[in-house]
């Protein structure tokens, strides 16, 4: 209670209080509130708050947008220039001024000078940077309010959560009609616009990829330099396609650069042999990439590569003679790394294994962490760190202290998406993983998107023959009648049920399953060179993230060619693929995921869920397991805040 006052009174401080000159008497002012008082003064701020937002909202609607886009961007040149100026000023110096305003002194040093001038920017304007930013991103939604969502053209999407998007990005954003942000971009972008270090907590399909590469995408279109480099690591190579694929609709041409294993991070020539592929040897392919290659006379800035594959391309793997990225050059590679971007950060930095079984612990640290630490020691902590997932929790927050070389409870700003839960957590919180939900039980900030049905399927899983034969038993109801030949189906196949991709997908044709069973990704890796890896991934997806394309699995391809991964052409389908490989990767308009066996955890159930249901879309969760399991799985209800209904597979066929 104490330290809720305490937190409490540092917020009432800030807003309230700003003349009062010793924190500490507004402190045990706080201190002394009864429990009803300080609710009453929570209901006061809070209507406050809604009152100044509503003047702000008239005012705004009546003066010229142009006008306050140019007043905005004059405003945010004076917030940049104070931040300059703090930044040359010793952290030590910093903190004893927060500190003396009552102010949280815990982060690194821009975030420091940050946190400075937009307190004394409320100070002197009666509002906050945050409302500034929201404000400036209503000018967006303002111009698009005057035109039908339907037709939104890409002149309208100039600005973007208070960006000012480069004529490719709009086009992108336009194209996909993306016309509001989604509420985790909404609150990150201005964030990492203005240089802060951010985790990204939000739920799967909440759209986290585009709001940590449209700020770096952003920067590298305005660098005049080309001086500086991004790194997005990623666990698996195939989110990496992923998000290479998305960046690349976004930056410069020949800016972004797939790692997909060890090499020269550091050749330009390498880079476009990589791109090729030894096969590649369309005469008109290849034309066009010398002519963008040509055109464009820029070299890759944006690394986006598995975790080990970047690991390995700067230090060798052990086993080579010499690192592929040479000594100096590597030196010179992470001393310019502006951005380090940790996608899926807990399956990044944590150990997996189970808890207390020491001997699957590796004792190694993993690669992501070394490539972290050595750009925070290389750069001196003025690297950007941008960490993302559905699932962050305190050992993870404290691992990134650790790897950044910060005080442990120091950890870049936690940015939450979703509506219920919308409040960023403050330094000194209680918890940032779990709240009371709206049942009064504890449970995820963060969890299964509200559009996931979750079933429970109990089976008798006694062997191997017996699980598969109830999977395919599931699969059969759902391609029945109305369905059949239309769903799209994700098996994944989790460690606990012993059984691997391939046995499954053997039994599964023998069982004469249709949608004929097909390995995730086997068909993601019928790829040479990494430009037709990242179109395989699109094709595959049915999105590039940005905007819809033709699907692998549609029946109408408006690609033509006759390469051997677009030879098969339907609506349905059912990928198979295991527990370790689904992260973050997303198949457009996936109706159902089929799990088979009882995920390592909740955290690790909540991604593999996530496939489904997002962007708002609907979607059901299937899980087919023994009694036990069920009963263990039904027990997460209330941590995920989620029902698991029990189904027959009798009842399946009901499902629409
Ligand atoms: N502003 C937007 N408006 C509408 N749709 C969007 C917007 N931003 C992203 N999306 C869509 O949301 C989908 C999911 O986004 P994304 O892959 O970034 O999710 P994520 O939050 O990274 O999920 P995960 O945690 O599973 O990795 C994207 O394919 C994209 O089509």
């Amino acid at each position: 209670l104490q330290q809720f006052s305490m937190h409490y009174c540092h917020a009432f401080h800030a807003h309230y209080c700003p003349r009062i000159a010793s924190k500490s008497k507004c402190t045990r002012l706080l201190v002394a509130l009864s429990p009803e008082e300080q609710a009453l003064e929570r209901t006061k701020q809070h209507l406050l708050k809604l009152q100044r937002n509503s003047k702000r909202r008239t005012t705004t609607s009546s003066t010229d947008d142009a006008t306050t886009s140019k007043e905005l961007s004059k405003e945010l040149e004076m917030i940049e220039s104070k931040i300059q100026e703090y930044l040359r000023l010793p952290a030590n110096t910093i903190k004893e001024m927060l500190r003396d305003k009552g102010l949280p002194t815990k982060g690194r040093k821009p975030d420091l000078s940050k946190r400075l001038v937009e307190y004394e920017w409320q100070l002197e304007h009666g509002r906050s940077l945050k409302d500034e930013t929201e404000a400036s991103s209503s000018v967006m939604t303002n111009v698009d309010d005057n035109t039908t969502p339907q037709s939104a053209s890409p002149a309208n999407l100039i600005n973007f959560c208070g960006l000012s998007l480069s004529p490719t990005a709009s086009r992108a954003l336009g194209t996909a009609q993306f016309t509001e942000p989604t509420p985790i971009q909404a609150r990150s972008i201005p964030l990492m616009a203005r240089g802060e270090s951010v985790i990204l907590h939000a739920a799967t399909g909440s759209g986290k990829t585009l709001a940590y590469l449209l700020p770096i995408t952003e920067a590298i279109w305005q660098g005049e330099d080309d001086d500086e480099f991004a790194m997005i690591l990623t666990p698996t190579r195939e989110l990496a396609a992923q998000v290479a694929g998305v960046a690349s609709v976004l930056a410069p041409p020949g800016t972004v650069r797939l790692v997909t294993h060890p090499t020269n991070l550091m050749s330009d020539q390498q880079y476009w042999r990589e791109r090729r592929g030894r096969s590649v040897n369309d005469p008109d392919r290849i034309a066009s990439l010398t002519q963008q290659e040509d055109a464009s006379r820029r070299s890759p800035r944006l690394l986006v590569g598995s975790a080990k594959a970047i690991m390995h391309s700067l230090y060798g793997d052990g086993k080579m003679p010499a690192s592929p990225t040479r000594k100096p050059a590597a030196k010179e590679l992470l001393s310019k790394t502006r951005w380090v971007v940790l996608d899926e950060v807990d399956r990044l930095l944590l150990q997996q294994g189970n808890k207390g079984n020491s001997v699957t612990k590796s004792q190694h640290e993993k690669p992501a962490a070394i490539v972290t630490s050595a750009v925070a020691r290389r750069t001196l902590g003025r690297a950007q760190v941008i960490a993302a997932s559905a699932t962050v929790g305190r050992t993870l927050k404290r691992e990134l202290s650790r790897i950044l070389g910060l005080p442990p409870k120091e950890y870049p700003r936690v940015i939450r998406g979703g509506e219920s839960t919308g409040d960023d957590e403050d330094d000194d919180d209680v918890s940032a993983t779990e709240i009371e939900t709206s049942t009064g039980h504890v449970g995820r900030a963060v969890t299964i998107p509200a559009t996931v049905e979750n079933y429970v399927v109990p089976v008798d899983a006694s062997s191997v023959g017996n699980v598969l034969t109830n999977a395919f038993l599931v699969l059969k109801a759902l391609n029945e009648g109305e369905q059949k030949g239309k769903r799209k189906i994700l098996m994944v196949l989790t460690k606990g049920c012993g059984i691997s991709t391939q046995n499954a997908i053997g039994a599964l044709k023998h069982f004469r399953c249709q949608p004929e069973p097909m390995s995730l990704l086997d068909v993601l890796q019928a790829a040479d060179g990494t430009d037709q890896l990242m179109e395989v991934h699109r094709q595959v997806s049915g999105s590039t993230g940005v905007g819809e394309t033709s699907s692998y699995f549609q029946n109408e391809i408006a690609y033509e060619d006759n390469s051997s991964y677009l030879a098969e052409k339907r609506s349905g389908y059912l990928l198979i693929t295991g527990e370790d490989s689904v992260r973050g990767l997303h198949l457009d308009g996936l109706d159902v995921v089929v799990v088979v066996g009882r995920p390592r955890g909740p955290d690790e159930y909540t991604h593999i869920a996530g496939r489904t249901g997002r962007a708002g879309r609907s979607g059901k969760v299937i899980n087919v397991l023994n009694q036990q399991h069920a009963t263990a799985v039904r027990g997460w209800e209330k941590m995920l805040n989620v029902e698991f209904s029990l189904l027959e597979i009798d009842d399946i066929r009901a499902l629409t």
